[in-house]
């Protein structure tokens, strides 16, 4: 469902649509011109992983002094200032080190590797390079990673069959599958028959009801907004008591960023594509995550003086001074919102590379949970 907001020309559309796959458009842009994407070096660090594996602000050992350096303050030019940039990309690099030197000390002290499947049914390109992505992350950190690849048209008894293979195997300690899938599967069958034990995508109901409910703690938190919540963290910004609005409702990341703000005692709304002023309801919010999909839609107008932009989307515009044809550009219009926010994200180097992070994160998590190592 797409509307056209008149106020400002931009496109707003409805991933929250019931269809099989809905959840897996959100961050599944055209990418079938996206080749080169940049290459990660890790090197590592201790882990600080605390409720879900996500670092406490208040955590010492979370604290990274370099997000305070001058590259990533508040800049003055010409009298005008501008946000800090969150940078995800470095944040993802410290991760990954903190978690390769938690998989040496689990497997000098217990002997254990932890292990990740994923699934990858079809010969969507984009699909392909988040796959061979996650597999590089794996090997840097240490993490074995197991794969099977499905032709497009494989029927949903074979995915099915790898993930009860997955589900039965001690060496697999995370699955997943990489989403979206073709359209003839039922995408609802094929998340809820992965063991919610090994869920490391967090897509499964049981660990995404119990992400909702107060008093219940879910086994894993999907990998974006996780990623989100804990780049917030480490740059230090409060969320408790703080107004959040949520531009989205995806059940990747939208619906899942919405509930983890509020489980951090922020007073969150959620905007979408049928909700009236949603520029003024935007305005209202200290802290703001888009994740919609469309190139540039937050516009200046819409950010509070001294709000904290998190942009979720990743869309490519065409750009013939781009040696690739196209640039990668975000929900949140960059050049406006610096002028007024306090913190933004940039895209790329933003939230994307904090989910391939969350996801090791997750399957460290795993391996610890199911070998009660600590
Ligand atoms: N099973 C899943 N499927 C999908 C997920 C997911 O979390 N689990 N998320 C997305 C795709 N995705 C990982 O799978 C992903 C998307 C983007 C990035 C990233 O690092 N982006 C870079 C830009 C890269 C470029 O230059 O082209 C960035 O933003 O800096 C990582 C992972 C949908 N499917």
């Amino acid at each position: 469902m797409a509307l056209i907001d008149t106020a400002s020309t931009m496109i707003f559309t409805d991933y929250s649509s019931s269809s099989s796959s809905s959840t897996a458009r959100l961050l599944l842009f055209n990418t079938a011109k996206l080749r080169n994407f940049p290459k990660t070096i890790s090197t590592f660090r201790r882990s600080n992983s605390l409720q879900f594996g996500i670092s406490s602000r208040t955590s010492p050992r979370t604290i990274i002094t370099h997000c305070s350096s001058s590259s990533t303050s508040a800049m003055q030019v010409n009298n005008e200032t501008f946000a800090k940039v969150i940078d995800g990309k470095r944040v993802a690099q410290d991760i990954r080190e903190e978690i390769g030197v938690e998989i040496s000390r689990m497997k000098e002290e217990i002997g254990i590797v932890p292990g990740l499947a994923v699934i990858l049914v079809g010969d969507r390109k984009d699909s392909a390079t988040y796959v061979r992505n996650k597999k590089k992350a794996c090997d840097t950190v240490g993490i074995n990673s197991y794969e099977a690849r499905l032709a497009e048209d494989s029927t949903e008894e074979e995915v099915l069959n790898h993930i009860s293979k997955f589900n039965d195997d001690p060496s697999v300690h995370g699955i997943l599958v990489q989403l979206p899938l073709p359209s003839h599967m039922n995408e609802q069958n094929i998340l809820n028959a992965v063991c919610i034990e090994k869920d490391v995508d967090g897509f499964h109901p049981l660990n995404i009801g119990r992400l909702a409910m107060r008093g219940r703690e879910p086994l894993f938190v999907p990998c974006t907004p996780k990623g989100c919540i804990e780049l917030l963290h480490r740059y230090d910004i409060p969320i408790k008591g703080k107004r959040a609005v949520v531009i989205g409702r995806s059940n990747i990341v939208g619906m899942p960023a919405a509930l983890l703000l509020q489980r951090e005692d922020a007073t969150v709304s959620i905007v979408h594509s049928r909700t009236k002023n949603p520029e003024e309801i935007t305005r209202q919010a200290d802290i703001i995550i888009s994740a919609v999909g469309q190139p540039n839609m937050v516009r200046g107008s819409w950010v509070k003086p001294g709000a904290v932009l998190i942009d979720v989307g990743i869309n490519p515009v065409e750009d013939p001074a781009s040696p690739r044809g196209y640039r990668l550009v975000g929900d949140i219009c960059y050049d406006e919102a610096r002028k007024v926010a306090s913190a933004i994200t940039p895209v790329p180097g933003g939230v994307g590379p904090m989910t391939i992070a969350m996801l090791l994160s997750n399957t460290l998590l795993s391996a610890k949970r199911i070998h009660n190592f600590r």
